[in-house]
C-alpha cells in the first residue's frame, strides 16, 4: 500500500469526528450561528494568506519545473480560488466579506496550526515534511464535504456552494501532493517516516481544532477565563 493511502486510513476517524462536530453539523442543518462564520472568516481570511507564502518557501527545495509551476498555480488558487467558498460564508452571514476580513485575528489555535507548517518548511530541507502538514488542508475539507454530500441533500441550504466547491476542487491538488510524499517516503528512513505521520495526523487535528475554534469563538482571553 502506498504510504499516503496509509496515513489517509490512519486519520479516518478524525476526519468521522470533524464531520461529527458542531461546525459541520450546524452546516448540516442550515443554522451554523453567523458569529461562528464570522470568526471563521477572520481566522482564515489570515491563514489563507499565510499557506500561500509556504508555498513559495517550497520553490527553493523543488528542482522539477512541472512542480515548480504546480506551486505557483496553488499560490494563486489560495490567494484567488478559495475566496468563493469565503463567499459563500460571508453571503450566509449578512456581512460584507471586505468588512469581515479587514480586522482579522491570529487566535490560538489558529495560530498554532500555521507555525506547524513554518516549522516544518525552516526545519527540514526535503519539501515532503511540509507537504505532509500542509496536505490535510485539501483532505480533510474534501473528506467532510464528501460526507456532507452523501449523507444529506443540499439543495436549498445555504452553505451549498461551499460543499460543492471542496468535494470537487481537490482531487488534482491531492494527487500531486500525494505523489511528492510517496516519492520521498520510498527512500525515507523509518526515522523520517514516523516525522511525515506524525505531521500528517497532527494537521488533521489542527483542522478539527480550528472549526471548533470558530464554533466557540475562541480568543486569546477566552482560553484564561
Ligand atoms: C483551516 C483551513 N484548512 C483548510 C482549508 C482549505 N484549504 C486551505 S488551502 C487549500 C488548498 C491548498 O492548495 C485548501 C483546500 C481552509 N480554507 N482553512
Amino acid at each position: 500500500m502506498m504510504f499516503t493511502q496509509k496515513l489517509k486510513e490512519e486519520v479516518e476517524p478524525i476526519i468521522e469526528s470533524i464531520y461529527n462536530d458542531p461546525f459541520i453539523q450546524g452546516m448540516v442543518r442550515g443554522d451554523l450561528s453567523k458569529e461562528a462564520v464570522i470568526h471563521y472568516l477572520k481566522a482564515d481570511h489570515l491563514y489563507l494568506n499565510e499557506f500561500a507564502k509556504i508555498y513559495s518557501l517550497l520553490i527553493p527545495k523543488l528542482d522539477d519545473k512541472e512542480g515548480i509551476k504546480f506551486l505557483l498555480e496553488q499560490i494563486d488558487f489560495v490567494m484567488n480560488g478559495e475566496v468563493t467558498a469565503h463567499y459563500t460564508l460571508a453571503d450566509y452571514a449578512q456581512v460584507d466579506y471586505k468588512t469581515i476580513i479587514k480586522d482579522g485575528e491570529w487566535y490560538p489555535t489558529s495560530d498554532h496550526y500555521i507555525k506547524h507548517m513554518y516549522f516544518n518548511a525552516y526545519r527540514y530541507s526535503d519539501a515532503a515534511f511540509t507537504i505532509c502538514a500542509m496536505a490535510p488542508c485539501p483532505y480533510v475539507y474534501q473528506q467532510v464535504a464528501l460526507k456532507m454530500k452523501e449523507r444529506h441533500n443540499f439543495n436549498g441550504n445555504p452553505f451549498k456552494d461551499w460543499v460543492d466547491f471542496y468535494a470537487k476542487e481537490m482531487k488534482p491538488l491531492m494527487e500531486h501532493l500525494d505523489g511528492w510524499v510517496d516519492e520521498f517516503a520510498e527512500q525515507a528512513s523509518e526515522t523520517e517516516r514516523a516525522i511525515l505521520t506524525k505531521n500528517f495526523k497532527e494537521s488533521c487535528i489542527h483542522e478539527k481544532r480550528f472549526f471548533n475554534m470558530a464554533y466557540t469563538q475562541e480568543t486569546w482571553e477566552s482560553v484564561v477565563e
